[in-house]
């Protein structure tokens, strides 16, 4: 009976929770890891044991079940096999990955009633994401009220921006209010900060720009491991083209859809957060690997699939060049998640883009899965660098206990 500490991290279109158990040099070791993906599209699930062998995996076949209005339903299926596959392992502690803190929490909280109350109230500013953070917190602080659990933020990472990359252009009383630029994926971004470090990467102390790429999408600028400006703010609605969200755009265009077309408040909410990005301009799919493959299945038949495609990738290398401004040059750009760890194509046109800046690609190491993808004489080091939101979430959660 092994000390074991459960992670949950609950994205848009995916829930990922490892388990780490202790070992007999007292070290928490990864021995099992599930991904629950393609919530929206083709829904599946794949469970694998610490030797990476599959112990579960289940495909839906319900087309319900493909709509994004399913996502409780899968992820209530998931923590329940979640449940009853625990074994005798000795649960010390959670961690449950929570998009937005707000203005109040800006580090990991222990959480209680109190503190879930606060999240809930959140809801409203990442619709995508609290309710999936928030189910399996309220089930098991009913459950097991004497492990302690803690709430990671994704906003924590970047409490460190100067005041001018926070506020908006808005009376002072905004600001106060607690309406200001968090900024989100933060604990990937700290996953990229601590990768960097341990592996004594000149990029560690340099000038960075981690593209984190999933249905969800972000660009950071980080200096010396420290945030100094990023792509989302207010909520993760905010910047880069997304699977299934707008990114940024003119905030009139809210007031043209409430006024000229008499969208109700829902209706608008539901438009830009589940019916725009790739999915919107390609009206196929949200999900990048569709988008890819139509592009090559139907070649010049697929305008709206390359259309996506290049928006997507137009707005992603334009908020690099702005944060390159922000952090007055750059050392290197890493690319991360769901499309930046999986898509050579992706990273090949992007860096292509920014030819003219001295970034040179090697395609061969790009395609091949190695880190390093530049070219010796790049100006630019660029990496694929895979994240693990989880294992910062379990430091964080061993601080909580007395391990
Ligand atoms: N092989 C691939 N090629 C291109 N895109 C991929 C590939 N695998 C995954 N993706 C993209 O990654 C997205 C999921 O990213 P991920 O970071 O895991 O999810 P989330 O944002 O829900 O946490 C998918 O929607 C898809 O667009
Ligand atoms: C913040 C966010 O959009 O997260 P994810 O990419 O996991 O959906
Ligand atoms: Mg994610």
């Amino acid at each position: 009976m092994a000390d074991s500490v459960l992670i949950i991290n609950a994205g848009s279109s995916s829930l990922k929770f490892s388990l780490y158990r202790e070992n007999t040099d007292k070290e928490f070791v990864s021995s099992a890891n599930g991904l629950l993906e393609g919530i929206g599209t083709k829904p599946h699930l794949i469970i694998k044991n610490d030797n990476k062998e599959i112990i579960f995996e289940k495909n839906w076949t319900d087309p319900e079940l493909f709509k994004p209005s399913a996502r409780d339903k899968l992820f209530d299926e998931t923590i329940e096999w979640l449940f009853h596959h625990l074994g005798d392992d000795t649960i010390i502690g959670i961690g449950h990955r929570f998009v937005h803190g707000g203005a109040k929490y800006s580090a990991p909280a222990l959480a209680n009633d109190s503190v879930y109350e606060d999240l809930k109230a959140l809801t409203p500013f990442v619709p995508l994401h609290q309710p999936g953070s928030l189910s399996p917190l309220r089930v098991m602080l009913n459950k097991n009220p004497e492990i302690p659990q803690v709430a990671c933020f994704d906003t924590a990472f970047h409490a460190t921006m100067p005041d001018y990359a926070k506020r908006f252009a808005l009376p002072r009383k905004y600001f106060d209010d607690g309406v200001r630029r968090y900024g989100f994926h933060g604990l990937s971004y700290q996953y990229i900060v601590h990768y960097l470090q341990e592996t004594n990467s000149p990029l560690a102390t340099g000038k960075v720009i981690v593209a984190h790429l999933g249905n969800g999408a972000s660009v950071t600028a980080i200096k010396n491991g420290k945030c100094v400006d990023t792509s989302m703010s207010f909520t993760p609605l905010d910047g880069l083209v997304m699977g299934t969200r707008c990114g940024k755009m003119d905030a009139a265009i809210i007031l043209y859809m409430l006024q000229e077309e008499k969208l109700s408040p829902d209706e608008i909410q539901d438009l830009i957060w589940k019916k725009s990005g790739l999915l919107g301009v390609s009206e196929l799919s949200s999900d990048m690997r569709d988008i890819i493959h139509e592009i090559k299945t139907n070649g010049a038949k697929s305008e709206y699939a390359q259309q996506a495609l290049d928006l997507f990738t137009y707005r992603l290398v334009g908020e690099i060049g702005r944060l390159i401004a922000s952090l007055k040059g750059v050392d290197g750009i890493i690319f991360t998640a769901g499309i930046g760890e999986h898509s050579p194509s992706l990273r090949y046109e992007v860096c292509k883009t920014l030819n003219w800046l001295g970034v040179s690609i090697d395609d061969e190491a790009n395609q091949s899965g190695a880190v390093t993808i530049s070219k010796p004489e790049s100006k630019i080091l660029i990496q694929t660098i895979p994240t693990n939101e989880e294992y910062i979430m379990l430091k964080e959660v061993l601080k909580f206990t007395n391990k």
